[in-house]
């Protein structure tokens, strides 16, 4: 018996299949690889691209976008502070869900604060947390702007805007730094292939 948050007398349940059987089935191990970046850095982008070409190798993955959730499960929250937290610590646990069940789970979301992405790191084990940073400039993404969000929030018609009037901490450690070269942005696939060769190489494509 046991007492964790709000919940009383509430019992772990332990099933006979367990994720290294799920693991075998699927021939992969189940990870997070979790993208963060200001609007517009191509958090979104990459996270198909990674779903693309894990898909066309066979291997199974799942994309949990920020934006999307924001339309069910996150439809209650907005952007205040206590608010992304909550946003980042739900999906953080559906992300480990995932990774339970064997899948790769790219979960992209901005994600700006720091504390609450390592308490998402904290929820797995073994290395099993892959944190991308999407280190483009803001002047790029304000650029590309691809839903008009910068120009409101500019005008001051959305407040509260990460880059703008919010702030967004960059990641200290994280295990891949995406950016530019030369004033480039690298290809989707490029970046993606950047990922998938981590992935490959930390042995998460097989059992
Ligand atoms: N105030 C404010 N600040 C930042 N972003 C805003 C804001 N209001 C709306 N949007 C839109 O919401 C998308 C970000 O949702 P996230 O769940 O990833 O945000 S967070 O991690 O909780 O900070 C983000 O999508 P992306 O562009 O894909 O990042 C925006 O389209
Ligand atoms: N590697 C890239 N090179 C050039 N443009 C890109 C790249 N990645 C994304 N974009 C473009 O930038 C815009 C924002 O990308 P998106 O993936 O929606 O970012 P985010 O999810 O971080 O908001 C889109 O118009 C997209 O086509």
């Amino acid at each position: 018996m046991s007492s964790l948050g709000n919940s009383t007398n509430i019992f772990w349940h332990e099933c006979p299949v367990g994720k290294p059987d799920r693991q075998k089935l699927l021939q992969q191990k189940g990870c997070v690889v979790w993208i963060t970046g200001l609007s517009g850095s191509g958090k979104s982008t990459l996270a198909c691209s990674i779903g693309r070409e894990l898909h066309s190798r066979g291997k199974l993955s799942y994309v949990l976008d920020g934006d999307n959730l924001r339309h069910g499960l996150n439809k209650d929250l907005g952007f205040k502070g206590e608010d992304r937290a909550e946003n980042i610590r739900r999906v953080g646990e559906v992300a480990k869900l995932f990774a339970d069940a064997g899948l790769i789970c790219i979960a992209s979301l901005i994600s700006p604060y720091r504390k609450d992405r390592d308490a998402c790191r904290s929820l797995l084990p073994d290395a099993s947390f892959i944190e991308v940073f999407m280190n483009m400039p803001l002047e790029v993404c304000e650029k590309r702007d691809a839903k008009g969000l910068y120009k409101l929030a500019r005008e001051g018609k959305i407040k509260g805007f990460t880059g703008i009037d919010d702030p967004y901490e960059p990641p200290l450690n994280c295990e891949i730094e995406i950016q530019q070269h030369h004033g480039i942005c690298p290809a989707p696939n490029v970046m993606a292939g950047q990922v998938l060769s981590y992935l490959e190489e930390k042995g998460f494509l097989h059992a």
